[in-house]
């Protein structure tokens, strides 16, 4: 065996293991090879496009509409129907591509199963193989799973729709190389998706659909719109057969979704709520902006004015170009106590509740036992139709700048700077321990939840955050409470499991990105070194 296996331009870091051997076949390789060439250098370019615009916003400039594409948003057009199986989307479950859960995401009550490559997984280069393998079968529908206690895991007859969603454009897949540079993670997920899906997934009268995360910009979306045209051309399948789902989850894309949508018509089926990085982003945006600091996490509701227009003009915005607005997570996760899962199940469907009757066509649920919940909020919202597009909102004000960007009320207080702590450190040992989505105290916690918890922290010491109890928030504060919370996870969790475990690495990564003069764009990014 050598150590590398050199394919055309593409070096792969490691030798294959048979299994792997299954995906990255000659002409598996030759399909990403030919992608990775034609679109990588742009992603560069839309990379550094990121970092200027971030430059403005942190000279003080806010984002706004563009004016130079005022035509795209004020003329009529539609993007292209919305295939029938897709018409219906009212919940959708979302989990990372372990086997054991896509059976139990596609077999519960949902329409849809979006498996997930980012904010719940850390890709490790096992993962990442282990999911395609794993989305392989269930598209052959052949998936199954037998636990350790030899519980049989099976497919039901008429499973969930899958969706795949690929990483964003800022992750690298390290594992390959060409011209001496990691490829774009995103894009190696979508070339193994497509390439060994795609002709079954047709079969059965499917097709590949795809979640496009984290975008910031039109262009980002048009990239993906080439990177579709060219799959389409070279598996010979009409135009528009590969559908994708763009998730509005950072602050400058919020102003840029009729462009989003007109530049991926020909594939665009709706827009997604994804609130948790959409507050992350808020936060990381205005990083600079000392007028614009979000309070604790756990006052950062939907119904704060900024987030409620972001859903609002969402929801307007799709319908009238014909594409479905979904909504998005909460982070609540069913409890093993009964009062306090009566009080998570109560929490999710007024969440619920508050989607469907803004207009949302579908939602997203973390867990199966929430599904039957906001099954029953959509069915009772929804009836016989099968999503709202009827529902314009052209009743509502203009949603203006001022309010997408209106700063959120709120205290910040020890507690909450102590949970901020507490998620962000749990959060990173189980991500470079190779584990992308963990429940900490009651919630989920993913890559985007903990974005906000540790970039909340940097802006508090940034800006010199007075707390409620009028503690002034520095370096040295955040570093007593997190020498603290340690000790006090050593108590709860063990002093073996917190030995045995990456705490160490995790306390220094946080200690890291938290007191840096910069604020760190991705914490996926330095976090990406200790992963396998
Ligand atoms: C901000 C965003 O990006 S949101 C999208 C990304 N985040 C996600 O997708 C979250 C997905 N959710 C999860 O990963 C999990 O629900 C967690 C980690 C939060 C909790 O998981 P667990 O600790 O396993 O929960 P719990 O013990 O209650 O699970 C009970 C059963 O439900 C299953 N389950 C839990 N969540 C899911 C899910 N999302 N999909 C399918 N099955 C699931 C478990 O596998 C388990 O199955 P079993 O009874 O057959 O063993
Ligand atoms: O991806 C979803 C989110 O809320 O972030
Ligand atoms: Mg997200």
């Amino acid at each position: 065996m050598t150590d590398s296996v050199i394919h055309n331009t593409l070096t792969f870091t490691q030798p294959f293991t048979q299994a792997e051997k299954q995906l990255l076949t000659p002409e598996a390789i030759d399909f990403l090879h030919t992608l990775v060439a034609r679109f990588a250098p742009e992603r560069e370019r839309l990379l550094k496009a990121r970092q200027q615009r971030q430059q403005r916003y942190d000279q003080g400039a806010l984002p706004d509409f563009d004016s130079e594409t005022a035509s795209i948003r004020n003329r009529d057009w539609q993007v292209r129907p919305i295939p029938q199986l897709l018409r219906d989307r009212r919940v959708e479950i979302t989990g990372p591509p372990d086997r054991k859960m896509v059976i139990n995401a596609l077999n519960a009550n949902v329409n849809v199963f979006m498996a997930d490559f980012e904010d719940s997984l850390a890709p490790t280069w096992q993962k990442l193989m282990d999911g395609q393998l794993t989305l392989r079968d269930a598209v052959k529908d052949t998936l199954s799973f037998t636990s350790e206690a030899g519980k049989i895991y099976q497919l039901k007859s008429d499973p969930a729709l899958l969706m795949c969603r690929v990483r964003g454009l800022h992750l690298n897949e390290k594992h390959v190389e060409w011209r001496d540079r990691a490829i774009p993670g995103g894009l190696f997920d979508f070339a193994l998706y497509l390439f060994h899906n795609v002709d079954a997934l047709l079969e059965k009268g499917h097709a590949p659909w795809f979640y496009l995360p984290k975008t910031e910009h039109a262009s980002e979306v048009a990239w993906w719109r080439e990177i579709f045209r060219f799959s389409e051309d070279r598996f010979d399948l009409p135009r528009g057969t590969i559908k994708a789902t763009v998730l509005i989850e950072t602050l400058p894309a919020v102003f840029q979704m009729d462009e989003i949508l007109w530049e991926l018509r020909d594939h665009v089926v709706g827009l997604n709520c994804g609130r948790w990085d959409y507050i992350f982003s808020y936060i990381k945006t205005l990083a600079q902006h000392g007028d614009r600091i979000l309070p604790d996490r756990q006052q950062i509701s939907m119904d704060q004015p900024f987030l409620d227009a972001y859903s609002r003009l969402l929801i307007k915005t799709c319908h009238r170009r014909g594409a479905l607005a979904m909504g998005g997570m909460s982070a609540l996760i069913p409890s093993k106590d009964a009062e306090r899962n009566a009080w998570v199940m109560q929490k999710v469907q007024e969440d619920k509740a508050r989607e469907a009757g803004n207009g949302h066509d579908g939602t997203w649920v973390a867990h199966p036992g929430l599904a039957d919940i906001a099954m029953a909020e959509f069915d009772r919202q929804l009836g016989e139709q099968p999503n709202q597009l009827h529902v314009s909102r052209d009743q509502d004000a203009p949603i203006t700048a001022e309010r997408l960007l209106r700063p959120c009320r709120g205290l910040r207080t020890e507690a909450g700077m102590r949970a901020n702590i507490r998620v962000a450190l749990q959060y990173l040992e189980a991500w470079i321990g190779g584990n992308g989505c963990v429940p900490i105290d009651g919630l989920m916690e993913d890559a985007a939840t903990a974005e906000i918890a540790r970039t909340s922290i940097w802006q508090w010491i940034h800006h010199k955050q007075i707390l409620s109890d009028g503690q002034l928030v520095t370096t040295e504060l955040f570093e007593r409470l997190l020498d603290e919370e340690m000790q006090a996870l050593q108590q709860t969790l063990g002093e073996e499991r917190c030995r045995s475990g990456r705490f160490a690495d995790a306390a220094a990564l946080m200690a890291q990105i938290t007191t840096d003069d910069e604020l760190v764009s991705f914490l996926t990014l330095p976090g990406y070194r200790l992963l396998p």
